[in-house]
Parts: C-alpha cells; structure tokens; sequence
C-alpha cells in the first residue's frame, strides 16, 4: 500500500491513497501506522477516497470528489482535523487531483472549502464555530475554565494566566464527561499580544501534538471572548509553527503551511 508522510505546523500525518475505498481502514492497523517506533508515526492517518465510495458522507457527494476519512493515532475517528485537511488538500494538489483555484473537501464535519495563498500557505474554510458556554479542564491540582467551542469536534479552550509551557500535557487533562460524552480536545492558551496567543493541545485520541488546527480556531474564539469580541485575525502560536485564524460573521478560516515530506510502500500487513 502507497503512503506519503506530511505535516502542518508540525501535526503530522500519514496520508494513504485509498480512490476506490478498498482499505479496510481497522483501528488496529492505524494505531500501528502511527506507532513512533514500530510503525512510520504520524498524530493521524488521513485516508483519500471518493466521497462517491463513502455512505457516511454521501450527502457530501455533489459538492466535494474527496473525502478525508480522518483517525486519530490510537485509531478512534475525529469528525474534523484542521491541519489535516490543509495536508490533505497539499496532497491532491500535487497530486494533480483538485483545481489550486480552489475546491472542497467532504470530511464527517461537514464540506470544507479550500484555497492557496500566494505565499503557497494553505488555507481552508472551517465553518462558523459553534459556541456552547463554560466548562473545567484539570491539570496538574488546578482547574482551568474554559469555552466549550464546536468546530465539528469538540473543544475546550482554556485562557490561563501563566505560560504554558510551564504545563505538564504528558497525562491527560480531566474533563467532565458529562459535557463531553466523546471526549474532547483541551487547548491551554496565553495571549502574548493584542490579537496573539500561545497555544498547547492535548488531542482526543492523540495526546499532545504540536499544532492542531481546529484547536487554533477554538483557541482564537475564546481568546476573542475574552476581549468581548466574536470577529477579528489571530496569531496562534503552537510548538510547530504559527498559523492564522480569522473569525467573520459568517465562518472561520484557518491558515498555515502545509508540506509533503516523504512517501513510501507500506508493508505493515492489514
Ligand atoms: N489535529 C487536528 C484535530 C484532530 C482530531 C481530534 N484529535 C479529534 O479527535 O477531534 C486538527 O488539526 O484540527
């Protein structure tokens, strides 16, 4: 099996080009892809195939020719990975598979469209984010409130007042489950400007990775709330990179690079 390695901000994944849906995508088998040691290691496998092969999102079908079927590196699904459909998006392009003008992208959160910057950075439409209140991640003997934000998967962003990379992300924050059922992705963040804040994630399904694209745009909307505001361009700052969050009306986009590294034969069997 086919695969090619990328990253976006340096939350990386292993992209498997699946066109007529034949892989058998087992949460086994992407747990092992991701492995760091015995396998090629990667925050997350994005599977490429035809929304047109795919039940799940075959509403999707009229819209957008791919579907990124995204999981995490313990193999669970993720609705929505926001630097993984800037990878995926860099690989159909290079590919020759989708128009650089400009195209969209079925993922279990809803279609999302695509353009290139002129300085080659990736951005991708990320819908409106939806705000549902307050709620407490733990870590470390403290209890960070924080905001409740869905950008087709789950988010808690939490402001806290020093920086954080004082935290220890190696176990996982606590959450209330009652709030969040699946689970939920925490970020911790500092504003170190005006429209400027450091970010740390602990992922769903991941651990802590160093960027995360969804978060950046939970973190931005919580950042903005704080200064009473719901519009605005943020610079997140993550351990990978710095990407850029803008906030409309209407919708959210998330920019940033996005690069293909390496790509290779799979021999891991199925
Ligand atoms: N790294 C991603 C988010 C991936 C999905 C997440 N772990 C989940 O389970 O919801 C991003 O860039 O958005």
């Amino acid at each position: 099996m086919r695969f090619l390695k990328g990253h976006g901000t340096e939350n990386d994944f292993v992209i498997l080009p699946d066109p007529d849906g034949e892989v058998d995508m087992t949460a086994a088998l992407v747990a092992r892809i991701c492995d760091r040691r015995a396998g090629i290691g990667a925050d997350g496998v994005l599977r490429v195939v035809r929304t047109k092969q795919c039940p799940e999102v075959i509403d999707q079908v009229a819209a957008a020719e791919w579907f990124m079927d995204y999981r995490n590196s313990d193999g669970s699904m993720g609705e929505m990975c926001g630097n993984g459909v800037r990878v995926f998006a860099r690989y159909l392009i290079d590919a020759g598979l989708a128009d650089p003008q400009g195209f969209a992208v079925a993922t279990r959160g809803g279609v999302r469209r695509i353009h290139v910057e002129p300085n080659g950075a990736i951005t991708a439409d990320m819908g409106k984010p939806v705000v549902h209140g307050e709620s407490v991640a733990g870590l470390g003997g403290h209890e960070y409130t924080g905001i409740h934000v869905n950008m087709g998967n789950p988010h808690l962003a939490c402001p806290i007042g020093d920086p954080v990379v004082q935290l220890d992300l190696s176990h996982p924050p606590a959450f209330d489950t009652g709030v969040f059922p699946a689970g939920v992705n925490i970020e911790f963040f500092n504003p170190v400007g005006v429209t400027r804040v450091v970010m740390r994630v602990y992922e769903r399904g991941s651990g802590e990775t160093r960027s995360c694209g969804t978060g950046a745009v939970a973190t931005a909307v919580a950042a903005a709330a704080l200064s009473g505001d719901t519009t605005g361009t943020w610079t997140v700052e993550v351990l990978g990179g710095t990407l850029t969050v803008i906030l409309d009306e209407d919708t959210s986009y998330l920019s940033g690079p996005a690069v293909l590294v390496a790509s290779g034969d799979l021999m891991l069997a199925e």
